[in-house]
């Protein structure tokens, strides 16, 4: 158990899912999970990421359209949940309540009717992998939250399935816990090398866990690619805006600048130059850490906003600016301890090379 699993890669080709009451909820879809890789499903509620995890598991059935899902060579398109080997974790713990926690762990060797000797042997080992042996015979309600992630994790683990489902299974734990069960189960994973597929609407734990992040809008992967790339080359403003917080601004090309509506103008890195038109309209984007704030010394010329509000966040403080545009705002992450009182102008900087050209 302690050696690598045979894990498997995950093909989906052509993958639709329309629920009866007509509800789309996966437009054709191909996605393939590399063996040992941990891939993120993330995205806004509805989007359908649990159907797409559901439809791996064996729990859902995609539209019969030619489509095909498949663990290796192995066609599972039609096969139920029993029939593919894998294992799953949801947010509810949904251990068994009337077991305890060694019984909760080994109920899956049970069913399948695993000899006794084997059966005690692996449960030692996962008692002692989630460090719960001194729970083992405690009932599940005696449990803290976390806790109980580890019994539910470890009776999934313990069949040893070719692929691990895990849908938002820290989202009922406080964020400290989180942040430490996410570590120790990225390590888990990875020391097993198992294929898993892990649902989250949470940006943070996206980019912690993640091999690869597939960023779902509308029933559709809007991008897929490491937490750097979803976060420094975001294909639209949905992948942008979702994944952190996102600057944009509107101009027209003139003279190898971006003309803003306030007349103010923004420097294009040659790159920008290349992929715009003069005089086109062009929407520019902009991280917050990305910009730095700075004096006022020729206002007419620099880009120059007003703070409305500043919020002190302990590593950072995050400013908010008016006026650079005509309408909305700027958000401004500052890494210096220095105060900025709401009516001051300021200036901003930042590289040009910062600035990501939005398409679409
Ligand atoms: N059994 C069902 N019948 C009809 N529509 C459904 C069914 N299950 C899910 N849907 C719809 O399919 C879409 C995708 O749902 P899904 O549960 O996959 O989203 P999600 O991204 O996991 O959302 P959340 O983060 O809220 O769990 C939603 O519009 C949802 O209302």
């Amino acid at each position: 158990m302690t050696d690598k699993t045979n894990s498997v890669e995950i093909t989906l080709k052509n993958i639709t899912k329309t629920f009866s009451d007509g509800t789309l909820a996966l437009k054709p879809t191909d996605l393939t999970i590399k063996a040992e890789e941990i891939l993120v499903l993330l995205g806004p509620s509805g989007c359908g990421k649990t159907t797409t995890l559901r439809l791996i598991a064996g729990l859902e059935f995609a539209d019969s359209n030619g489509g095909s899902i498949n663990f290796g060579d192995k066609n599972v398109t039609e096969l139920p949940i029993e029939k593919r080997k894998v294992g799953m974790v949801f947010q509810s713990y949904a251990l068994f309540p009337n077991m305890n926690v060694s019984e909760n762990i080994v109920y899956g060797l049970k069913v399948r009717g695993i000899d006794t000797a084997v059966i005690d042997h692996k449960l030692a080992e996962m008692l002692k992998m989630f460090d719960l042996e001194k729970y083992a015979k405690r009932g599940v309600h005696q449990l803290s939250g976390g806790q109980r992630q580890r019994v539910a994790l470890a009776r999934a683990i313990i069949t040893e399935p070719d692929v691990l489902l895990l849908d938002e299974p820290l989202s009922a734990l406080d964020a400290l816990l989180k942040a430490r069960l996410r570590g120790d189960i990225r390590t888990l994973l990875k020391s097993l090398g198992i294929t898993a597929v892990y649902v989250t609407h949470d940006q943070e734990e996206a980019m912690a866990m993640g091999d690869r992040i597939a960023v779902l809008d509308h029933g559709e992967i809007a991008q897929i690619g490491s937490a750097k790339e979803i976060y420094l080359q975001p294909k639209n403003a949905f992948v942008a805006d979702f994944i952190g917080q996102m600057n944009r601004f509107e101009g027209n090309v003139i003279d190898a600048q971006l003309v803003l509506n306030t007349g103010k103008k923004i420097p294009l890195s040659s790159e920008a130059l290349a992929s715009s038109n003069a005089n086109e309209t062009l929407s520019m984007m902009l991280r917050p850490e990305d910009i730095r704030l700075t004096k006022v010394t020729d206002e007419q010329h620099a880009l120059t906003g007003i703070v409305s509000s500043s919020v002190f966040l302990g590593d950072r403080t995050r400013v908010t600016l008016e006026k650079v545009q005509k309408e909305g705002k700027v958000i401004v992450d500052c890494f210096q301890r220095i105060e900025y009182p709401s009516g001051q102008i300021v200036a901003l900087s930042f590289e040009s090379k910062h600035l990501i050209p939005l398409q679409g």
